[in-house]
């Protein structure tokens, strides 16, 4: 199965003694008064739809507009009106730009995040440059050469891949990049791209791009790919080879691309062969690969001999192993993230990779619907954990067995929906997964209260895909206030009315429903 996770996911230990009132107050009501209660108590509405502000705005300035015209007879009369006059035009003009600004701004996110879906695109990280709609983008936003356009035509490339809609805009914007996207997805060109327009032209001046590759096939492979695309400018790429290290003084070689595998980079490193300070562009290609062959003692010498501080990496991977993930938030600084899959297929993962990791029952997991809940079953049912299911499709008889099997450890992970589980005590559980992102701030609030009863500490995981976004924000104060670190750019979102967020989900099953087993 594809590893490239498309799921993006946070933890939150949920402290139920500062909670305590807050949950007696919602059990005590019926759901749609917590839900008014809940909404207001962590602010997760925006009380003044933007609608309302526009339209008192309009009226205001139709006001000033009226006041203009009777004042401006009195212009040479009274020059202090006339200041006050003109001084609220100057409000007014710059109101309007501010909105006609945020309108634009709002029209750019909107057809982002349409290119995004159409393209499978998954990005994490703040101010995300747009992905490219064509390779003309590259010219008429970027500026590019034409050399690098007419060899994507010549080599047949008519559209950028997704991965290349997405990571050249991040590259090129200064950010740092970590993506994930399957094998074959064109990656090396999304990474020699921005490296070649970067660097402009060719120099004497020492090594000014590094790409690390697992293997010398690998590098090798990289090198012509990146001779191909520079055709017509006269960059200096070079493959480091035994030869080369052997017979040149590397330290005069015109190079402005090297490209290595991390031993022998390291080893040329640590014969003092190269000087690697003035590297503007670091990219680790097939970085799954570089960490399965154990080569993290390489490229972290690698790392640090390019020690120029404006440096840009990336890190380019066909998964997501944690071990990389770990690298890119140790060695880079706001980076971007960008994964091209599947959200649903990503959250499978992240889910066996988390119980591969930590099983610790009782563990309750809340998707949004029955039929979601029978799917996940039928995933889980032949991983080696004791799981079980509840929904409302079992007799009463069956869903008492189902949790006092729960309830007497027979079994460890039970899955749920939130209309099932509503009512029912589980004691002590341990950790609550919110697979499928809750659909209220009420119903986030109910499903984590199942965790770390009796004022025990509970963990509580939750998934969310691209379409969960928009609601992270409407959670974040719930998980601020129970002791959780939310990262800043999840704080900084705009807070939404929370309507019945159920969006349409594809399958969690990875075989077709009428494959049996
Ligand atoms: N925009 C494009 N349109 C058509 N073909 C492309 C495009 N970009 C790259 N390719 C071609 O797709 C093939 C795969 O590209 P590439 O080797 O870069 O993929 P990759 O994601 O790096 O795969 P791997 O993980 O195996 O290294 C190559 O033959 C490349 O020339």
């Amino acid at each position: 199965m594809e590893k490239g996770a498309s799921f993006l996911f946070a933890g939150t230990k949920f402290n139920k003694k500062k909670f305590a009132s807050e949950i007696a107050r919602f059990k005590e009501k019926k759901d749609t008064e917590n839900k008014v209660d809940y909404l207001n108590m962590f602010e997760s509405v925006n009380p003044e739809p933007e609608e309302v502000t526009v339209s008192t705005k309009k009226r205001k300035r139709k006001q000033a507009v009226s006041v203009e015209a009777v004042e401006g007879f009195n212009v040479f009369t009274s020059s202090k009106k006339a200041t006050v006059v003109n001084e609220e035009n100057k409000k007014d003009e710059e109101e309007d730009k501010l909105s006609k600004e945020k309108k634009k701004a709002n029209r750019k996110m909107e057809a982002d995040s349409i290119l995004r879906k159409k393209y499978n695109i998954h990005v994490s990280g703040n101010n995300v440059a747009s992905p490219l709609k064509s390779f003309a983008e590259l010219s008429s936003v970027y500026g590019c050469d034409s050399y690098l356009l007419l060899n994507f035509a010549e080599l047949g490339f008519k559209e950028p891949t997704p991965i290349q809609r997405q990571a050249i805009p991040v590259l090129l914007s200064g950010r740092e990049c970590f993506a994930c996207a399957p094998t074959g997805s064109g990656k090396t060109l999304a990474f020699v791209s921005p490296m070649l327009m970067k660097l402009k032209h060719a120099s004497t001046d020492g090594v000014r791009a590094v790409i690390l590759c697992p293997t010398r096939e690998l590098a090798a492979q990289t090198t012509r790919e990146c001779k191909k695309l520079a055709k017509g400018n006269k960059f200096h790429i070079k493959l480091l080879t035994k030869k080369l290290i052997r017979s040149a003084d590397l330290s005069k070689l015109p190079c402005d691309i090297l490209i290595s595998t991390p031993l022998r980079l390291s080893s040329a490193i640590k014969k003092r062969k190269l000087d690697l300070s003035r590297v503007e562009y670091l990219v680790l290609d097939e970085s799954d690969k570089l960490f399965e062959l154990g080569l993290i003692k390489q490229i972290d010498s690698v790392v640090k001999a390019c020690s120029n501080p404006s440096i840009i990496r990336s890190l380019f991977s066909a998964t997501l192993p944690d071990s990389v993930e770990e690298l890119a938030r140790t060695i880079m600084h706001d980076a971007v993230r960008v994964i091209i899959g599947r959200n649903e297929e990503g959250k499978l993962l992240a889910l066996r990779q988390s119980f591969a990791e930590r099983l610790n029952p009782p563990v309750l997991i809340f998707v949004q619907s029955k039929e979601r809940a029978k799917e996940l079953y039928e995933e889980l049912k032949f991983d080696n954990i004791r799981v079980s299911v509840i929904h409302a499709d079992l007799s009463e008889a069956q869903r008492e067995n189902v949790v006092d099997d729960f309830r007497a450890g027979k079994t460890w992970v039970l899955i749920a929906t939130d209309v099932i589980a509503r009512g029912m005590d589980f004691k002590a559980v341990n950790c609550v997964i919110n697979y499928d992102f809750p659909d209220s701030a009420a119903a986030y609030i109910h499903r984590i209260g199942r965790s770390g009863r009796a004022g025990r500490t509970g963990e509580a995981i939750t998934f969310y895909t691209e379409d969960d976004v928009p609601y992270l924000r409407n959670i974040a104060n719930v998980m601020a206030a129970s002791g959780c670190e939310v990262p800043s750019w999840i704080m900084n979102l705009r807070k939404l009315r929370w309507k019945k967020h159920r969006p349409k989900r594809e399958s969690i099953l990875t075989k077709p429903n009428d494959v049996k087993d």
